[in-house]
């Protein structure tokens, strides 16, 4: 596959492992994953974007922590939509780490792949890997951070054990296919369970979530325990793209901070 690429994924890592500084005075009442130098990332979906200009589509949004990039096979989903040559050419055209997002069948032969076209963080969907654990392996030893997906009616439990070889939990907050669809608050106390088990096992893992999620909803997610959020027509809708990021992020960040004061006094 095409060169750059593993530099790409070195950046990645690289951008998204410095802390942030908490607020002074504040650290005491920061949940475990900002007090361990996490923050609220938004990863604006390029679903939501004009495929014909994906390089201006991608620049727009410079300043948010990932692009996520929707993979589809028109069977896992019923929609298609990109592979590995575009994921590559969106590589060389931004400086913003790729977050790809596989909604294919036949994971465990694909997602490798899409590492060495570029993507820093790859995320296939446990109901389409054969072997999830062989396959995070094979993801992170290639150089990218590894994660998995979840569809609204699969449970987190079964896969607990799984955890500790993922990088990042992706719960879905619609049916994966299409963008613009209605937040599905029914995922709320999956997204508590599974920051439960997170925090259970000590893990310094992502959780993000993705599906209806907005200046509406956003909040509601991250008091749930998410901690990356990716935003498609609430971004790409916008009139100003890079403004709706930072303003999701702010909104994501205060909602996390209020919500654990409030546990905790
Ligand atoms: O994975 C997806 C759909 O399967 C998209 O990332 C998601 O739906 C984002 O779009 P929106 O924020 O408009 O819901």
């Amino acid at each position: 596959m095409g060169g750059g690429c593993s530099k790409s994924a070195e950046s990645a890592r690289i951008r998204c492992s410095g802390p942030r500084t908490p607020p002074t005075g504040e650290s005491n009442r920061l949940p475990a994953w900002q007090a361990c130098g996490m923050a609220a990332q938004i990863n604006p979906s390029i679903l939501s974007a004009d495929f014909a200009r994906l390089a201006e589509e991608a620049k727009a949004v410079e300043g948010a922590d990932w692009l996520h990039v929707d993979v589809m096979d028109n069977h896992f989903v019923p929609n298609l939509t990109l592979g590995v040559p575009v994921v590559e050419s969106l590589a060389r055209a931004t400086d913003t780490p790729l977050d790809c997002h596989l909604m294919i069948e036949d994971a465990d032969r694909w997602a490798p792949q899409y590492v060495e076209a570029g993507a820093g963080s790859v995320t296939f969907h446990v109901e389409a890997a054969a072997a999830p654990v062989r396959l995070a392996r094979e993801i992170r030893a290639k150089g990218a951070r590894a994660s998995m997906a979840l569809r609204p009616a699969t449970p987190i439990e079964p896969y607990e054990d799984l955890l500790p070889e993922l990088d990042m939990l992706l719960i879905m907050t619609v049916e994966p296919g299409f963008g613009g669809q209605a937040f599905l608050d029914i995922m709320l106390p999956k997204i508590r369970r599974t920051r439960e088990l997170i925090s259970k096992h000590g893990l310094e893992l992502w959780l993000q979530v993705d599906g209806g999620v907005s200046a509406t909803t956003i909040e509601r997610c991250a008091e749930a325990g998410a901690d990356v959020f990716v935003a498609g027509s609430a971004v790409y809708g916008a009139d100003d793209p890079a403004r709706a990021v930072r303003a999701l992020r702010t909104q994501a960040e205060e909602a996390t901070a209020r919500s654990t004061w409030a546990r905790d006094h």
